[in-house]
């Protein structure tokens, strides 16, 4: 898959014409971790975080140098919920949306924009790669694809950020990410908290 990447990776750095990467490829897996087979936790490493970066770092030098450009990384819920599927696939997608949020403020001011979606269940080939059909899902879960496309284009327009088309109440996400802004300037001191502290 390496060669395949950075063939694409040459194609997306030579064309001045491209204006928006979206980073969509992805493969999922439901099994735990004890019953994984090791090298296709590799090989979803390699698609869902590896190929990502490299994509994006090819396409970001231009689209800064341009002035103008767009990347959609495709996340998921499980990059906030991890324990809902396999704990690879939720660690890879949480790189996706930590990744996404270090590049948004590394391209503040360049008018490159950044949006992460967190697409919750799809109606889409996924689960049966992932090994567990979709048919098996509450169907209240399960989110058509297009239902899901449209919203995160709805979610572009509006010059979202984080877009997550299930969450209906969405003041739950900005008062998690306020909580985690809140508690950013108190994460890195010069001595450990007093409960750290012997005696
Ligand atoms: N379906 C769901 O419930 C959810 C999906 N997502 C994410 O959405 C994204 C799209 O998945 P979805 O459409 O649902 O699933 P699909 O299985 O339908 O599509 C997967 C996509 O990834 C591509 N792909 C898979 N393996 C490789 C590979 N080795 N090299 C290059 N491309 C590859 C496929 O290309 P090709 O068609 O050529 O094989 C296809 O375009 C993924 O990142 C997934 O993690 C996130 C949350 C929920
Ligand atoms: N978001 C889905 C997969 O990535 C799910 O958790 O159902």
């Amino acid at each position: 898959m390496a060669d395949d990447v950075n063939r694409v990776a040459s194609l997306i750095t030579d064309n001045a014409e491209i204006t928006m990467l979206i980073n969509n490829a992805g493969v999922g897996a439901t099994a735990p971790l004890l019953q994984s087979d090791a090298n296709a936790m590799s090989a979803m490493i390699a698609l869902n975080v590896e190929a990502l970066v490299r994509l994006t770092h090819a396409a970001v030098p231009g689209f800064v140098a341009r002035g103008r450009g767009t990347i959609i990384n495709i996340a998921s819920i499980v990059a906030i919920t991890p324990e809902r599927l396999n704990g690879v696939y939720g660690g890879s997608k949480a790189f996706v949306l930590a990744f996404s949020q270090s590049l948004r403020q590394e391209l503040e001011g360049s008018n490159v924009h950044v949006q992460v979606v967190l697409p919750g269940a799809t109606a889409t080939d996924f689960w049966d790669a992932a090994g567990l059909p979709v048919a098996y899902l509450p169907e209240e879960i399960v989110m058509p694809a297009g239902a899901l496309v449209d919203a995160a284009l709805l979610g572009l327009s509006r010059k979202e950020f984080v877009t997550i088309p299930s969450l209906h109440d969405v003041t739950q996400w900005d008062v998690y990410e306020a909580a985690r802004q809140a508690m950013a300037g108190n994460l890195s001191t010069n001595k450990p908290a007093a409960r750290y502290l012997a005696g």
